[in-house]
């Protein structure tokens, strides 16, 4: 662990990332990098470089990379790993977690989420706002789940997979990688092929 952090992504995302880091008080200085030439400070906080000047700061800083899309997060997260980055952990001073949970680098767990006991968050995931991940949970590397979303217990998630903002999942429910659960849908049964599923009951979405 190192005294400073670089967030990768100064938008929306990396700026919620932001807040939660500088409310950890972990770090002495904490940097953006991102591909926007024209943005020069975020919250504050200065944007010294684009996305790729990460792999010559990896000896210097800790890196969080803030990136919404599932793949393009991994994409780079991996890269890194490789390159033997030091990958972030942020979890907000207002995010409860419940015992025997394990939360893999690189996931943020945002304000007001509930990540219960003996749950396992995978690498790069997102727990975003008010969002609450039940017991026995299992979620593999870069989930994203959006604010308000409710998992009961016993759920898989499959890796990259996204759940939408207040959608529920019901209990002992598993759902393949690379799914899109839309907005407010309600996932009452296994998920077991790839793509976008919306409505209550969720069904797989015309493509
Ligand atoms: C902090 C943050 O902001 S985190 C981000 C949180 N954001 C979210 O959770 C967004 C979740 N995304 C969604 O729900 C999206 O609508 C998706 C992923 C399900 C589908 O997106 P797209 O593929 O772009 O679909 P598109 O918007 O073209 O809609 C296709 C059809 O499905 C319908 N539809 C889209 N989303 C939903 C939904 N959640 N529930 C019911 N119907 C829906 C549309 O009305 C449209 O119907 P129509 O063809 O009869 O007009």
């Amino acid at each position: 662990m190192k005294n400073k952090l670089l967030i990768i992504g100064a938008s929306g995302h990396g700026k919620v990332a932001a807040d939660i880091a500088l409310k950890m008080n972990t770090w002495k200085r904490i940097a953006f990098l991102d591909d926007n030439e024209c943005l020069i400070s975020s919250m504050g906080i200065e944007v010294v470089g684009k996305s790729f000047d990460a792999f010559d700061l990896i000896e210097e800083y800790d890196i969080f990379v803030a990136i919404g899309d599932n793949r393009t997060r991994e994409a780079l997260q991996e890269t890194l790993e490789i390159k033997g980055a030091s990958i972030a952990t942020l979890i907000h001073p207002a995010a409860v977690i419940g015992d025997e949970v394990e939360i893999e680098t690189g996931t943020v767990i945002m304000a007001g989420a509930v990540v219960n006991c003996c749950t396992k968050v995978g690498k790069g995931c997102i727990i975003n706002t008010g969002a609450t991940i039940d017991h026995d949970n299992l979620l593999e590397d870069y989930v994203h789940v959006s604010p308000g979303a409710h998992l009961a217990g016993l759920v898989k998630v499959g890796r990259g997979s996204w759940l939408g903002v207040g959608s529920t999942v019901s209990n002992h429910v598993t759902i393949t990688a690379h799914c899109r659960v839309g907005a407010g849908a309600v996932v009452v049964k296994d998920i077991t092929d790839p793509g976008t599923y919306i409505g209550v009951p969720a069904r797989r979405a015309k493509e």
